[in-house]
């Protein structure tokens, strides 16, 4: 029975990028095992910038994200595999072999105000007969009616449902009520919200995001995501449970999954640290947070200087190689 609030876990997408890419086929295995044991709808997996992520620019994955899909393919008997893509990083090339490898839905991921360069992934996944989802990242940097019009444009290209993504953590539950419920007014297909920690706001921003009438969820198991993490998945079935909505899952479960097979992986707390902090005050995409603690190592700088540059400059998903010269900037205006 198709539950109210669909819950998306990401860990092993989101989650990629707090672990360097670094997962494994018997990791992903046996997440991929618990959380559809657990009832997880959609199970996302895929390097951190999605498929075809594996570069220099964004950082190379331990193993080959086809065969981390078979393995998971393998295990999950009732969710859907699904896969994150962004035009220009992923193609539709990549796109077809993951279907073959058993992935059954795709989320389709752009800059807020750039949904036109999603029309033919969109087009040639309904074609492959996937679930199809329109992705908007950084959606702090447009107004709500701005996001309302590229979403449409997502919904005319044959999205299932569009996802709302903070991805920086700027948000505050106001902003996230008035994009929800702007895209709602404007689209005729679910909406989605995929929350970013970095100002401790994850399941708050998650909760309006419910109560504005979004009816899927991304989070991770313990919150593991790039920045200061996403919403926490079992945290998030705990307070969902508490305020009433059944989301079918396993509660138990997911604290069980959480803890055996999540944490020994973790090579940080995922916790709001100053510099996930400085992401969220400056509205910069929390995927940046590695790149911009080596290049401040790089140069000997304090990372929050460089998130202050980053953010004031604006700077959007995919110039993750601009970090690097704007540290160099700063380095030579220091002297
Ligand atoms: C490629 C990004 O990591 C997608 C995402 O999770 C976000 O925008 O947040
Ligand atoms: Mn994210």
């Amino acid at each position: 029975m198709e539950q109210k609030i669909q819950i998306v876990d990401t860990t092993l997408r989101d989650g990629s990028h707090a672990v360097r890419h670094s997962f494994t086929e018997e990791q992903v295995s046996a997440i991929a095992a618990g959380l559809d044991r657990c009832n997880v709808p959609l199970i996302e997996l895929s390097h951190g910038d999605g498929l075809g992520g594996s570069s220099y620019t964004y950082g190379f994955s331990k193993r080959n994200e086809f065969l981390l899909l078979k393995a998971a393919a393998k295990q999950i008997k009732n969710g859907k595999l699904t896969v994150l893509l962004l035009p220009g990083i992923g193609t539709i090339e990549d796109l077809k072999k993951a279907y073959d490898c058993g992935a059954k839905a795709v989320r389709v991921a752009t800059h807020v105000t750039e949904a036109d360069v999603s029309a033919q992934h969109i087009e040639a996944a309904r074609r492959l007969g996937m679930m199809t989802v329109g992705f908007l990242m950084m959606t702090h940097m447009a107004e709500p009616q701005v996001i309302a019009e590229e979403a449409k444009k997502m919904e005319s290209y044959g999205a299932d449902y569009i996802n709302l993504a903070d991805s920086a953590g700027f948000l505050l539950p106001e902003d996230v009520a008035a994009r929800v419920k702007a895209v709602k007014e404007a689209v005729s297909i679910p909406v989605g919200f995929h929350a970013h920690n970095n100002l401790n706001l994850a399941i708050a921003n998650s909760l309006a995001a419910v109560e504005a009438g979004a009816r899927y969820i991304d989070a991770t198991l313990r919150g593991l995501g790039a920045g200061a993490g996403n919403t926490q998945i079992e945290v998030l079935a705990g307070v969902l449970k508490r305020k009433g909505i059944d989301t079918g899952l396993d509660f138990y479960g997911l604290m069980d999954l959480a803890e055996r097979s999540v944490e020994p992986l973790m090579q940080r707390p995922q916790t709001v640290d100053n510099g996930s902090l400085m992401l969220g005050y400056a509205g910069v995409y929390s995927s940046f947070l590695l790149h911009v603690y080596d290049a401040a190592k790089k140069y000997d700088l304090d990372p929050r200087d460089i998130m202050i540059e980053l953010g004031r400059r604006r700077m959007v998903g995919g110039q993750e190689d601009m970090i690097l010269s704007e540290a160099y900037q700063l380095k030579q205006q220091a002297g």
